[in-house]
């Protein structure tokens, strides 16, 4: 490998495997603000172990690797066809040695393209400018969060928040509105990117520009930089917390831009970014192609299981929340589901099958490959490798947003007798009166925690439907102690309702004019 294309891979695998240093102090942040023992707390704690075992083994920090998207400023003259082959070979790469995963697939065949190279993607940009070094920098976000960026045409109508007009003062409802409706889908705490003015298409860019911002920069405009302290403030008291458990660290990170827009049209888009913030950069001498300095690292790294920085919280609950375990191992009996409740842990052994899209729609009409009854289904789309003996490895293995099978859901269930899926986000109503109706229980996994979960897969027994691709086949994964929290019951609760509704409630309080 050539020096720039030996640059762009280690740039690839740092991103992929290791959270900048920036981000590891607004985490550590996060910590101290949940209060101990509650389950906010404990996921913290699962996400930053995750942190740290990415980190250790090199391996991704989370199993979705998103949509690479680099930005790359190059001195003028500077070959740009040769630097995008150079980016491309070292992202194949980095795909065959596992640190990425296959996610290029075509949007009309469902073809799964192998090797993250396909039309549109990966996203690279080219600027020119006057300096003499190459500055690159790439953002690897998932799905997850990206499904829950939202773009406003103001004036509008805002759940909770009522009428956002075409001033500051609409532009804060909008982005208080965004980390609201983002619940925990995105996988949060997260961090956000506003872009105001534009087009639709510039103001969007213009917010995920703002993602490339250092978290703990401060605005240069001065409104703005009012507007990101007030969002981080009050974001923080709408009560989502962690992964949608409730808590007190919502948000992690507000950063605001604005350009100019044309009379009729005024946007504010806003770029959601889950607690895995991977993005990195780094300048690069345009003679020799080697890295002379690495981005986003300024200050001390942070390593979350040094027992400093583990001793999570400076607050103590009030009262211990309770908190039940139970074993389960497939296959599961309805006696044993609709004895769970909402906030018990669950503790899986054996075996669990994986399926997500592709598959949810193939359970529709078809029969299933194996035999579901009383089985247990993770809505995850792994990271796998062959190794040496040909024998498939998992290398990381956390959920994937399960909203996306609501329609679903339900009806699989019942028809092959399946009686827990394990996801994260949770689901809607159809699904929890299918719950209800059938003996069945939705657990919550912790979103992200693509390594921890990969520990706790002891094998892998089997994998069908290989047709869909390695995210979307069905893989059946031997596990050990593999931990989960029921959200939703065959009760009719849902964790997820209730932490909608309050956080609603709490959003409706700043319907009052605060910016003139
Ligand atoms: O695709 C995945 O594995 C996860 C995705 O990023 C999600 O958050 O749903
Ligand atoms: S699963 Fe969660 S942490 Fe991973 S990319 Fe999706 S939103 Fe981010």
């Amino acid at each position: 490998m050539d020096a720039f294309k030996q640059s762009m891979y280690d740039l690839i695998v740092e991103t992929s495997t290791n959270l900048p240093h920036d981000v590891r102090r607004a985490i550590k942040k996060a910590k101290h603000a949940e209060n101990e023992g509650t389950r906010a707390a404990l996921s913290l704690s699962t996400i930053t172990q995750n942190i740290d075992m990415a980190d250790e083994h090199v391996l991704p920090i989370c199993q979705d690797t998103g949509l690479l998207t680099f930005e790359v400023k190059v001195p003028v003259g500077t070959n740009q066809l040769e630097l995008e082959k150079d980016i491309e070979e070292a992202i194949r790469q980095a795909t065959k040695d596992g640190k990425l995963r296959p996610n290029s697939v075509d949007s009309l065949t469902g073809e799964n393209s192998g090797d993250n190279i396909g039309p549109g993607t990966p996203i690279i940009h080219f600027h020119q400018w006057e300096e003499d070094y190459i500055d690159v920098r790439l953002i690897i976000k998932g799905g997850g969060c990206e499904n829950k960026n939202i773009q406003y045409s103001l004036p509008t109508e805002l759940d909770g928040l009522g009428r956002a007009g075409r001033d500051l003062d609409g532009i804060r409802k909008c982005i208080l509105h965004s980390v609201y409706q983002a619940q925990g889908q995105g996988c949060s705490a997260g961090f956000i990117g506003v872009g105001i003015g534009g087009d639709r298409i510039s103001s969007y860019q213009l917010a995920k520009d703002q993602l490339f911002r250092h978290s703990d920069d401060q605005n240069d405009n001065e409104k703005l930089a009012e507007l990101e302290d007030y969002i981080m403030d009050k974001a923080n008291t709408l009560g989502i917390g962690t992964m949608g458990f409730g808590g007190e660290a919502t948000l992690l990170g507000c950063k605001i831009g604005a350009m100019n827009r044309i009379p009729a049209s005024f946007f504010v888009s806003v770029a959601y970014n889950c607690w895995a913030f991977r993005r990195l950069g780094v300048e690069i001498n345009p003679e020799s192609g080697e890295v002379t300095n690495w981005l986003y690292q300024d200050g001390e790294k942070i390593r979350f299981t040094d027992s400093e920085v583990a001793a999570t919280s400076e607050k103590k609950q009030e009262e211990e929340e309770e908190r039940r375990e139970v074993v389960l191992e497939a296959p599961v009996t309805e006696e044993q589901i609709r004895s769970l409740k909402v906030g018990d842990v669950v503790i899986i052994n054996g075996m669990i099958h994986t399926g997500r899209d592709a598959i949810h729609h193939h359970l529709m009409e078809n029969d299933a490959p194996i035999d579901l009854d009383g089985q247990i289904i993770y809505h995850c789309g792994p990271v796998m490798l062959k190794d040496g003996d040909g024998n498939w490895q998992v290398k990381a293995a956390g959920p994937t947003t399960s909203i996306r099978e609501e329609p679903f859901q339900g009806d699989i269930m019942k028809k092959f007798g399946i009686r827990a899926v394990i996801g994260k986000g949770g689901m809607g109503e159809k699904t929890l009166q299918a719950l209800q109706e059938h003996g069945g229980v939705y657990l919550n996994a912790i979103g992200g925690a693509a390594q921890y979960y990969a520990d706790c897969i002891e094998g892998v027994e089997g994998v069908d439907l290989m047709e869909f691709g390695i995210p979307e086949a069905m893989w059946h994964l031997k596990v050990n102690g593999f931990a989960a929290i029921v959200t939703m019951d065959a009760h009719g609760n849902s964790l997820h309702k209730q932490v909608d509704q309050t956080s609603k409630e709490q959003l409706s309080q700043f319907e009052e004019r605060v910016f003139s």
